[in-house]
């Protein structure tokens, strides 16, 4: 019996260890350079999965050590990742391949998230084409503007915020918490700019939008937990219907924004905000008579997927944003003298505004600034990697037809942008914060497709001006951070002026003293939080 149990045992140990080590043999038949991978985890090392050193740095790391290969194989758990290290390879495949290479990798789709799967960063080939033709229109320049006076006024509440707590613990500087004062910015703005309501979330800390919102973005132990058995066993999890998100949850948003749609039909109002924007594309889809004989699927345009764009939007500007920012001034309060010249700048510009208040334009004036934000983003991109899926076989080949890379069908790539970003070939002394890289006379030493904070090609971030020529991504203009989301600069230019205008950014007490030592796993969020001191200007 004893035996039987033993040889039972001993089957089921190698049943296991052969599941475990099943997807294991594609790098090696490809002919593709990687690690050896373990058991369940492939090349994740237990240190990155249970949260003890962080994946950028591991991320980083791999590609120094394989960076004379132009894709180098990483098995994610257990899904093989072609990660690619080539700029000429990453400009075919962003770019010139680009029919090749048109979707994500659909993470969440999978979690049959009917809402998450319409979204447009989750829609794939003719479906996402449509609907990235139909949203562009919305991020015009114009169009974005009129959204500046209702960003700018969140701003000011902001300052307003800590000046009252200032006076009321009778104080001339005070330390808080950057993630959390600027996720209550960002959640404002969404409110104002996207949903067309005010709310004061530095004021009324529970309010009920910024509950929902919470909800929605923070995954709790649970959802990670899901994700990384779906990493393991994704057909199991799929089988079982398990959702990553609670419907619930964007039940809120869904009466909110049909709420305001309706009476705003009713009463024939028109509020510059992403609603309205959101409506006009909906109307101009179901204007439009012809759909590319081409196309084979076609995008919808009912209510769902108008609440999964504004659902998106929220995601992204709530989480993208308060991230960005909250690197932005670790990094001014780290640099003092970077922050100086910034206020410096600011400074000018207030007195030229004579006590009017802040313009688009005379944001869009200051250079500096937009030196400063694309050296954030080139040190701290919130999306660390980009992906993308290969949806048929393809041999690419360089300019003198030979084979850089051969790619088949399902394949997923990876672009690792922030290692591109901190390698010192590309930018010398890497991990030191010099806005002065991005000046109009340094920007020849720049390589193309080494800086890709918004991504590339026609997937990229929407709302950008076309100021790169796509075939070489060489600048048409003198700052990259102009291709970038205008939507996105606005809101940062917006507070950045009004907290350097009234405040000097110092380290406090429990200031991280080294960021990357402590930020852990697959957070961008250093564990020990973004605290920094306020330091009020009138009594320097
Ligand atoms: C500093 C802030 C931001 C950064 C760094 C950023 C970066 C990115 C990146 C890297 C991508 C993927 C690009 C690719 O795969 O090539 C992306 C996609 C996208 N972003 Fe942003 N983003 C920012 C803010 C925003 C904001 C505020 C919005 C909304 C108003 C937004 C809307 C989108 C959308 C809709 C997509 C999907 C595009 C598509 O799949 O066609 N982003 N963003």
């Amino acid at each position: 019996m004893a035996l039987i149990l033993l040889a039972l045992l001993l089957v089921l140990f190698v049943l296991i260890y052969k599941f475990s080590m099943a997807p294991y043999g594609v790098f090696r038949d490809r002919g593709i350079v990687h690690e050896s991978p373990r058991p369940f985890i492939g090349n994740l090392s237990l240190r990155v999965l249970f949260g003890r050193t962080p994946f950028i740095e591991m991320l980083i790391h791999k590609y120094q050590k394989f960076k004379q290969y132009k894709v180098y194989g990483f098995y994610n758990i257990r899904e093989p990742f072609f990660v690619l290290h080539d700029v000429e390879l990453i400009k075919k495949v962003g770019i010139q391949d680009f029919d090749y290479f048109t979707n994500h990798r659909d993470m969440i789709a999978e979690f049959s998230e009917s809402l998450f799967s319409k979204c447009l960063i989750s829609l794939k080939g003719d479906k996402w084409r449509e609907m990235r033709n139909t949203l562009t229109p919305a991020f015009t320049g114009s169009k974005l503007k009129a959204m500046f006076e209702l960003i700018n006024e969140c701003s000011l509440e902001g300052v307003r915020y800590i000046e009252s707590e200032l006076r009321n613990s009778n104080s001339l500087d005070i330390e808080l918490e950057m993630k959390d004062y600027f996720e209550r910015f960002a959640n404002d703005v969404i409110a104002s700019a996207a949903f067309g309501i005010k709310v004061n979330s530095f004021v009324d800390k529970t309010n009920q939008f910024y509950k929902a919102g919470q909800s929605v973005i923070h995954f709790t132990g649970l959802a990670m937990l899901k994700i990384i058995l779906y990493g393991i066993m994704p057909r199991v999890i799929k089988a079982l219907g398990i959702s990553l998100f609670d419907p619930r949850k964007t039940e809120y948003f869904k009466s909110l924004i049909f709420d305001a749609m309706k009476y705003r039909a009713e009463h024939k109002i028109i509020r510059s905000d992403m609603i309205h924007l959101l409506m006009e594309a909906k109307r101009n889809f179901l204007l439009q008579e012809t759909i590319p004989e081409s196309s084979t699927e076609h995008a919808e345009f009912n209510d769902d997927d108008l609440l999964a764009q504004c659902v998106l939007f929220f995601v992204v500007g709530f989480e993208i944003m308060s991230v960005c920012l909250a690197y932005l001034t670790y990094e001014l309060c780290m640099n003092p003298t970077v922050q100086s010249k910034l206020y410096e700048e600011i400074h000018k510009v207030e007195q030229e505004l004579q006590g009017k208040p802040l313009t688009y334009p005379m944001l869009s004036k200051m250079k500096y600034m937009d030196l400063v934000i694309s050296e954030l983003l080139r040190l701290w991109p919130p999306a660390f990697s980009l992906d993308r899926v290969c949806s048929k076989d393809i041999d690419i080949l360089d300019d003198n037809q030979e084979v850089l890379a051969k790619f088949r069908k399902d394949d997923i790539i990876i672009i690792p942008v922030i290692a591109l970003h901190r390698d010192p070939e590309n930018f010398p002394e890497p991990d030191r914060f010099k806005p002065e890289r991005f000046l109009e006379e340094n920007k020849d030493q720049i390589k193309p497709f080494t800086y890709l904070p918004f991504g590339l090609g026609p997937r990229s971030c929407i709302g950008k001006l076309t100021l790169f020529n796509n075939s070489t991504n060489k600048l048409q203009s003198c700052f990259y951070l102009f291709s970038g989301n205008r939507m996105a600069l606005m809101e940062v230019k917006s507070i950045i002026y009004h907290l350097l205008s009234k405040f000097q950014l110092v380290p406090g007490e429990k200031t991280v003293k080294n960021m990357m030592d402590s930020l852990k796993g697959f957070h961008m969020q250093p564990k020990d939080k973004f605290w920094i001191k306020f330091v009020r200007r009138d009594v320097l």
